[in-house]
């Protein structure tokens, strides 16, 4: 018997200690085997989870224990792993303009499912993201985007809003699901060109479906992602088929029905809404033949998702914090109604004109926008198929590099007090409205919130017109909500009861 066999006998004998015993040598080659690159600082992180608990993923937001780790470490660039994935975290806000202005930070990274990030906009990179980010911003921008027409639309949904809160009497109630209502049928009138009844029982179920994405998404449907197999787990332990199921209904039974009623009245001529000119896009190219292009259905779809699930949710969370922190701070609330009333009076719809005229109600939104970020990393960038240098650290490529807005926006070598609310850092001392390049809710650079114009818009009109007509209060005996942080997609306050009194 020779010593191959001899060996082989004994590996078949002893099949399961073998499988044990490589797989242990895997996990600690790959742990302790020296570095090609040079990683920024961050605590070492164990084999398969990384810098993650896994125990504590449903409640896992991280930014402030990763600002706590950045100061340890004396780095304004830290490195954890999540999981399998390496994830660089950028503490300062000289090295974030630096870094995601720079041409070679604007990709995201693919991973995991490949069908989740090969589609819309927010998930693709390169040539294809360079189109459909620049012909969606532009048609956008044809329909209103940070311009008059959509002041018209916002306003409209604000008097519709009026009229639904009028009726509630001044009664307490949770408000969620009336300014999530308002805000997205902005959306819907940019994109179909109409809006919806809030009695709609499509734009219902689609709202409801939306917020259990966002809800769901992170952390489990993230685990879902970096672990390719997840689609296939028994059960649905990542989410990964709840978000599918819901992503296909929104497709099958809003956007479908959308597009074949928008193909049937299509007009070259007269194009009235997004879908028109992405209709329109389509079509020449099935004129030309073009086989190999990016203006499908499909994609339509996928765009239209996008603006729904990046534009809704975060404009009617930020309004929620808005309002939560009314409560919070009367004081506040009494002086930015003075302010309204005042410069616009009781009547009058506000418009986007007066904001130059309110700076104090203007240094309360920063304020409320810096103190409650509602996405606390972003979306993360990453450089594309070459490793990246970044303060003498040597990237891998397709590395997750992400801001911690909580490190720029509470940093106490830049801010004073950073943890008070103290919207009067934002008032010049000619009394006039100062921005502050330090608060970036929006992101910075090429790959920044497509629709930040939009979302300006809205809040600073939903904010005003609301004080304006309303004052924001507890029930008699309701105890002040907490201004606790709810993990997901999004941060949101958790769910409050307010009511909304009309006083003029
Ligand atoms: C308060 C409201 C909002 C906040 C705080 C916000 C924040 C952000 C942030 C932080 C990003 C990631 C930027 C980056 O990758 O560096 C982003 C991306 C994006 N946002 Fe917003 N957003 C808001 C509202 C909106 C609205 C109203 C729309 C659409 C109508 C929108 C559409 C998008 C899109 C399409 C992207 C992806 C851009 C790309 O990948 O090129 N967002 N947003």
């Amino acid at each position: 018997m020779g010593i191959l066999t001899l060996i082989v006998d004994c590996i078949h004998d002893n099949m399961t200690t073998c499988l044990v015993f490589l797989l242990v040598f895997l996990v600690l080659w790959k742990y302790f085997r020296p570095s090609p690159w040079r990683l920024p600082p961050g605590p070492r992180p164990w084999p398969i989870i990384g810098n993650m608990n896994p125990l504590k993923l449903s409640t896992f937001i991280g930014d402030v224990e990763a600002f706590e780790l950045a100061r340890k470490y004396n780095t304004p660039i830290l490195y954890q792993r999540w999981f399998g994935m390496n994830m660089v975290t950028l503490h300062s806000y000289d090295l974030v303009k630096e870094v995601f202005t720079s041409d070679k930070m604007v990709d995201r990274v693919r991973q995991g499912i490949d069908k989740w990030f090969n589609r819309g906009i927010i998930q693709v990179s390169g040539q294809r993201w360079v189109e459909q980010r620049r012909f969606t911003l532009s048609t956008l921008r044809d329909f209103g985007l940070g311009k008059n027409k959509i002041e018209k639309t916002i306003q409209e949904e604000i008097t519709e809003l009026f009229e639904n809160l009028d009726n509630k009497k001044g009664e307490s109630f949770e408000p969620t699901s009336l300014l999530t209502n308002a805000i997205s049928n902005i959306i819907c009138s940019m994109i179909f060109g109409h809006r919806f009844d809030y009695d709609d029982t499509t734009f219902k179920n689609m709202l409801r479906m939306m917020d259990e994405n966002i809800e769901i998404h992170m952390p489990p449907v993230f685990f879902g992602t970096i672990i390719p197999f997840a689609n296939w787990l028994p059960g649905d332990v990542c989410h990964v088929k709840r978000l599918e199921k819901n992503l296909k209904y929104m497709q099958d039974e809003v956007f479908g029905p959308e597009f074949r009623k928008h193909l049937e009245n299509h007009d070259p001529n007269n194009m009235n809404d997004f879908m028109d000119v992405f209709i329109n896009e389509i079509k020449k190219r099935e004129d030309d033949n073009e086989t190999e292009h990016w203006f499908t259905e499909e994609q339509l779809g996928w765009v239209i998702e996008d603006l729904f699930l990046a534009g809704t949710e975060t404009s009617s969370s930020t309004m929620r914090w808005a309002f939560l922190s009314m409560l919070h701070y009367p004081d506040v609330q009494m002086k930015v109604r003075k302010e309204i009333h005042d410069v616009i009076g009781k009547e009058r719809l506000v418009s986007m004109k007066d904001r130059l005229n309110l700076p104090y109600t203007e240094a309360v939104l920063l304020e409320i926008q810096r103190m409650h970020i509602i996405t606390p990393y972003g979306m993360p960038h990453c450089n594309r198929d070459d490793p990246m240098e970044i303060e003498g650290y040597l990237l891998p490529p397709q590395c997750n590099v992400a801001v911690n807005f909580y490190s720029i926006h509470y940093d106490p070598d830049y801010w004073d007090q950073p943890e008070i609310f103290n919207p009067d850092r934002f008032i010049g001392e000619d009394g006039k409205f100062k921005r502050d390049e330090h608060v970036m809710p929006f992101s910075i650079g090429k790959r920044s919130c497509l629709g930040e114009p939009l979302a300006r818009m809205e809040l600073f009109l939903f904010f005003a017109s609301l004080l304006q007509r309303y004052r924001i209060a507890l029930a008699t005996g309701q105890p002040l909500p907490s201004m606790e942080r709810n993990a997901g997609g999004i941060i949101k306050p958790n769910p409050y009861n307010v009511c909304f009194i009309k006083d003029c």
